[in-house]
């Protein structure tokens, strides 16, 4: 703890850290589903880390513990050397599903963190202004959301998080809903804005195109229970226009060096799924919190894992 400790205060400590970390469920029929298992996983502050790996694995599960929404039934989780307790205002969220007060202006929807937090009115509206300039939405102010595109709302909520000015950025498929031209500009956007506040981001992702063109790193999950089968450093030059970046020579080298990584997962969790291999039935973890070691542990795939496995993970557009 003493190294820790000291650790934070130099300011060398990984912005976020998962020691050996395994999460169990509790499943509706009384089992225990282990999602995750012995993952470790470090993002440096300012450092860019994509999470790819097969529906089902635990990506999702990995960002509520970062998050503080979960809690790990083993293994410690770690922000800035801290271990996290509960939700933490230094972390910034975005998902697949935009978060946003439907009946309020953008321009309100984007003031409304700093005010949650508690910046005055005045103060909050114009930092809102200046960051729906920033995403380049300066004149759609007084928009509702649904009087918005895809992508410009997709803007809206990079604003919406981004004014928070969070250290740790969390992001769960934020633009899988987006047409494919449209999530590059925004993708392109989300890369300049970062340049600008630097925060540590988790960007988890079926896309591994989308990863490659983001990511300082990338890191490959196993199929459930997810633990870190491989990382790979992203050596790409900065600063990145996505649009150009794919046609780079070891663009496509890593991508091939990556998908052979990811195919074995993804056909793996495929062929379960699919009923080709059952998953194992699972013994119980000690030290596992509220899910008790004598319980019954029963892995239980989620019925509509197949139709998604293939669809979005693939060879380069
Ligand atoms: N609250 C919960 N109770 C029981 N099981 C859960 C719970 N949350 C997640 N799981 C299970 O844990 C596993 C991992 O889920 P998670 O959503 O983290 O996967 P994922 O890799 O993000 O999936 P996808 O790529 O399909 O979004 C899944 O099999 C899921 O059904």
């Amino acid at each position: 703890m003493a190294a820790q400790a000291n650790q934070t205060t130099t300011g060398t400590a990984p912005a976020i850290e998962l020691r050996t970390v395994t999460k169990r469920f509790r499943t509706p029929s009384g089992g225990v589903y282990t999602a995750l298992r012995d993952l470790d996983l470090t993002v440096a502050p300012g450092e860019f880390c994509a999470v790819v790996g097969p529906t089902g694995c635990g990506k999702s599960t990995t960002l509520s513990l970062v998050s503080g929404l979960e809690r790990a039934s083993r293994g410690e989780t770690l922000i800035h050397g801290e271990p996290v307790t509960g939700i933490d205002r230094r972390v910034g969220f975005m998902f697949q599903t935009d978060a946003v007060f439907p009946w309020k202006p953008v321009l309100d929807n984007v003031a409304a963190g700093p005010q949650f937090r508690g910046v005055g009115k005045r103060e909050a509206i114009e930092k809102a202004r200046d960051w729906l300039r920033r995403v380049g939405l300066s004149g759609f102010e007084d928009r509702l959301p649904h009087q918005l595109s895809g992508g410009m709302r997709k803007r809206v909520a990079l604003a919406q998080t981004l004014i928070n000015e969070p250290e740790i950025l969390l992001m769960d498929e934020p633009f899988s809903a987006l047409d494919v031209q449209t999530r590059q500009i925004v993708q392109d956007e989300l890369l300049s804005l970062w340049e600008l506040t630097r925060p540590a981001v988790v960007f988890v992702t079926h896309d591994l195109e989308e990863a490659i063109a983001l990511a300082d790193k990338v890191v490959v999950l196993t199929v459930g229970p997810g633990t870190v089968k491989d990382t790979f450093a992203i050596d790409l030059p900065r600063p990145r226009k996505v649009q150009d970046i794919r046609f780079h020579p070891r663009f496509v080298e890593l991508y091939e060096q990556i998908w052979t990584s990811l195919r074995d997962e993804v056909q793996l969790a495929y062929a379960r799924t699919a009923g080709e291999s059952p998953r194992p039935e699972q013994a119980p973890e000690p030290g596992s919190g509220p899910v008790r070691d004598h319980e019954p542990a029963v892995n239980e795939p989620r019925t509509n894992e197949a139709t998604r496995t293939n669809d979005t993970i693939g060879q380069p557009r």
